[in-house]
């Protein structure tokens, strides 16, 4: 399958951070930040110069495209893969990166085409949060796990089960490679586009966007287990009272919602 690089230029930390929430929501898979610049992917069936331009006028940015082969998005992916440490809880770092000392997980990612790396904000306070759970024997669902990363965290934090889907197949496959390279023998992928399961689940993870979770808002909420928490990202600051309005009419408590950048990640905990 052929893909679309999009080369946004000049563009500044703060309209990258929203870009990138925009863009996901077009399609777009994909994204490698520079200093002054990014580039985004989508894979070319989905890819709309209507759409891209929309997005773009709110900033009044141009853009190059050009269309590249699977292997060199895979190439741009590795030259840009630097390690990420969250506190001295986890590190997340390529089979091409020495091991990292003095952090309690190491997670081994191949960076393909699928988001997970750590390197964004969402994911990483997504960590910072699961590190604050007890996930020990407990059954865990990952809405959206792209590379697989909270997957795999939740399974070396002691997790009974984790169920991980997600609506893509590159992502699907490398997820599948990850979950391997790690051994983590308690996760179960799935390719779905639906936060349906018909289970219950202690954790539920879901870093996403507002659209998806909004969408899928009664499935997430109905397949907690008592006393179960609720992980959500992939949202902007924005969307806070949005998430939580429509959070109201459920017995569900909102702990807390930290902010990175432009981003935030809002827990809840289900009633006892
Ligand atoms: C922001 S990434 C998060 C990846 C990873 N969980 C993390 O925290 O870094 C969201 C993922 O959700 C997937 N996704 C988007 N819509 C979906 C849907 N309707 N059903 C399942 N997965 C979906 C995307 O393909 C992408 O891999």
């Amino acid at each position: 399958m052929n893909y679309i690089q999009v080369t946004i230029q000049p563009v500044t930390e703060e309209q990258k951070e929203i870009l990138v929430a925009l863009l996901s929501n077009e399609g777009y898979e994909g994204f490698v930040e520079e200093e002054t610049s990014m580039k985004a992917f989508i894979s070319r069936d989905l890819f709309s110069e209507e759409a891209l331009a929309d997005v773009l006028a709110v900033y009044q940015l141009s853009y190059i495209s050009e269309t590249i082969e699977k292997q060199n998005w895979n190439k741009v992916w590795e030259s840009n893969f630097d390690p990420v440490v969250v506190n001295d809880f986890v590190a997340i770092r390529a089979d091409f990166h020495e091991p990292i000392k003095d952090v309690q997980h190491e997670i081994l990612i191949t960076p393909k085409m699928s988001f997970g790396t750590g390197h964004h904000a969402t994911t990483f306070m997504m960590i910072e949060e699961m590190g604050k759970l007890d996930i020990d024997q407990k059954t865990v669902f990952d809405f959206g796990t792209g590379t697989g990363i909270l997957a795999i965290l939740a399974d070396k934090l002691g997790a009974a089960s984790v169920y991980a889907i997600d609506n893509d197949e590159w992502s699907i496959e490398n997820a599948t490679e990850n979950v391997e390279k790690n051994n983590c023998g308690n996760v179960t992928l799935q390719l779905a586009d639906t936060a349906v399961t018909g289970k219950q689940y202690d954790v539920i993870l879901a870093n996403i966007n507002k659209n998806i979770i909004l969408s899928n808002l009664d499935a997430l909420i109905t397949q907690l287990s008592t006393s179960g928490h609720l992980l959500l990202s992939g949202l902007l600051v924005e969307d806070e009272s949005e998430i939580s309005d429509a959070l109201k009419k459920y017995d569900i408590t909102h702990l807390t919602t930290n902010s990175k950048k432009q981003w935030i990640c809002m827990v809840f905990k289900a009633k006892s």
